[in-house]
């Protein structure tokens, strides 16, 4: 069905209307996706590409931008000599526009089906809103009081995050977008859902028979999740002091992981049988009881001065645009139930950071130990076996077991048996946003968020916030560079478990199996 819907979009066309074309969002990772979409020929000419938003471009200057961007930016680079590039960029137009004048949409649709006819596109529209939030409800009323949700094709509104500040003002966006779109009309983008390894996951899940039988409280004792970044908050300090940790990575990326490590296995591959998987984990978060009961379970931490690799990094306190007396975090670990029979008594620990010592994105799991350890007194200890899904910088999977070293006399060895993926097929895979670009395109919104997911993560979320809005002492200091507060680390101590090290950065005595070539 999706390789028809592959089909689709070079027979019958799309008009992606890029809201936010001079902004940071479509010159990182927009323009960079159709040019990548485009060399691998998922889309045929029957595309085009309108840019809007209030300053003035000419075309010549607005193809400069573009050309800029992925130059910089992309996974197959342009040159301006190459006439592949220059049948790229004719289908790209420009149109400044402020999306609080109505009439200004009046003319978008005329420039739209000018463009429709040129490249014959069957009505197709695709509208990503690559702004601020507060302009969404906007963007959707002008766009149908403008007619441009009257063609005979497809209307897709794909939308970025954050969507909305917590539950009540999420809510008052959805019901001003769902006023002009329905829900399956609406792509809500959660970029990690797009990344390999995070696709991944049910795969391995759902296609290995030595997973799926152990997936459950009987032999797995825990599951770590770690989306650790060593960047501060750059130059987007007014949106983060606003935000923090929690609601910038927490209620959006880390609770979709959870949803994807706990949920069921779908009977259908179907976006809607998935999304309701993912709504069951969601809605069997255990709730906290009390704000005592949030400081118990989640511990979050703001950078200070630090450093890295020998130079002197600021402390969050001291970036742009942050207010010097912030009480926002920069980092978040929480101890999250799932409280369903699959799960009961399974700790999942998160943990998010800015200005950790690496960028790395890993889910652990930690499976329990044998019911008897046969090998006591000899020299060492069983380790738990691991399973470890490697979503960045490198993709790929490894998992740790027991074995003998070879040659001694019955010494037990942990061994990582390491696939690195980005090594196999090289780091030339697609980007997140490409494929997500591409699902949109093709109708499939499996690894976007549906309405009731977001509300229920804002619903988990809400409670950690508030609590936290009573009373900030239990925010703790960490240097930039380090990996966040000691009370993360006790948060696991308690249980009997600790953070297992990221990044390939093993103890000493693993032995490695690995395809890696150094
Ligand atoms: N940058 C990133 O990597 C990521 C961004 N996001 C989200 O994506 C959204 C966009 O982010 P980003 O690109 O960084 O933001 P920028 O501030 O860089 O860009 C905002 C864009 O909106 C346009 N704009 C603002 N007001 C209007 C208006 N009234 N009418 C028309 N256009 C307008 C601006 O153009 P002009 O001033 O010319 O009108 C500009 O092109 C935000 O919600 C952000 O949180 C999410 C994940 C990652
Ligand atoms: O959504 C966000 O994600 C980025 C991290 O994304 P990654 O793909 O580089 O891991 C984070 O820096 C940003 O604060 C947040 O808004």
């Amino acid at each position: 069905m999706l390789e028809t819907n592959q089909e689709k979009v070079r027979e019958t066309g799309v008009l992606f209307f890029i809201f936010g074309a001079t902004g940071d969002l479509a010159s990182r990772k927009l323009f960079p996706a159709i040019y990548s979409l485009f060399k691998e020929g998922k889309l045929s000419d029957k595309f085009a590409v309108i840019g809007l938003a209030r300053r003035e471009r000419s075309r010549e200057q607005f193809h400069e931008d573009v050309l800029r961007s992925i130059q910089e930016f992309a996974r197959y680079k342009a040159s301006p000599d190459d006439p592949e590039w220059g049948r790229f960029v004719e289908h790209f137009e420009y149109m400044s526009l402020d999306i609080n004048r109505v009439e200004a949409f009046n003319e978008l649709n005329i420039a739209a089906e000018r463009l429709e006819e040129q490249f014959g596109i069957a009505g197709n529209r695709l509208f990503y809103l690559a702004l601020a939030p507060d302009l969404f409800g906007s963007v959707a009323h002008n766009l149908k009081a403008g007619g441009l949700l009257q063609t005979a094709g497809w209307h897709r509104l794909v939308i970025e995050k954050p969507f909305g500040f917590d539950l009540p003002s999420a809510e008052k966006l959805n019901k001003e977008i769902r006023e002009v779109f329905e829900e399956h009309e609406v792509y809500r983008i959660d970029h990690y859902l797009g990344k390999e390894m995070v696709q991944n996951i049910d795969v391995i899940r759902f296609a290995n028979a030595f997973f799926e039988p152990l997936w459950n409280n009987k032999y797995i004792a825990n599951i770590q999740i770690t989306l650790g970044e060593t960047v501060g908050v750059e130059d987007r300090g007014g949106y983060y002091d606003h935000s923090g940790a929690l609601r910038d990575m927490g209620q959006n990326h880390m609770l979709q992981m959870v949803a994807m490590m706990a949920m069921e296995p779908p009977s259908r591959l179907h976006p809607e049988d998935i999304h309701d998987e993912k709504v069951k984990v969601l809605r069997s978060l255990r709730p906290f009881t009390s704000a005592e009961d949030v400081r118990k379970h989640v511990i979050r931490g703001q950078y200070t001065e630090g450093q890295a690799n020998g130079r002197p990094l600021p402390g969050y306190r001291s970036e742009d645009k942050v207010n010097p007396d912030s009480t926002t975090e920069t980092y978040f670990a929480a101890k999250v139930y799932v409280d369903n029979f699959r799960w009961a008594g399974v700790p999942f620990y998160i943990r998010t950071g800015k200005r950790l010592p690496v960028k790395t994105t890993e889910v652990v799991v930690e499976f329990k130990n044998m019911p008897k350890n046969v090998y006591h007194g000899r020299k060492t200890g069983l380790e738990p076996n691991l399973l470890v899904f490697r979503v960045q910088p490198m993709e790929g999977i490894y998992i740790k077991i027991n074995a003998k070293r070879p040659g001694s006399e019955g010494v037990i060895v942990p061994v990582a048996m390491d696939f690195c993926q980005s090594c196999q097929v090289g780091l030339n895979t697609p980007e997140a946003y490409e494929r997500l670009l591409f699902d949109a395109a093709r109708g499939d919104s499996t690894y976007f968020t549906r309405w009731d997911e977001v509300a229920l993560a804002w619903q988990y979320v809400d409670q950690i916030a508030s609590a936290w809005a009573e009373d900030a002492s239990d925010l703790r200091m960490y240097p930039a560079g380090s990996w966040g507060p000691e009370e993360a680390q006790a948060l696991l101590e308690q249980d009997g478990f600790h953070w297992w090290p990221v990044n390939g950065q093993q103890e000493s005595e693993v032995v490695w199996v690995t395809n890696r070539s150094e």
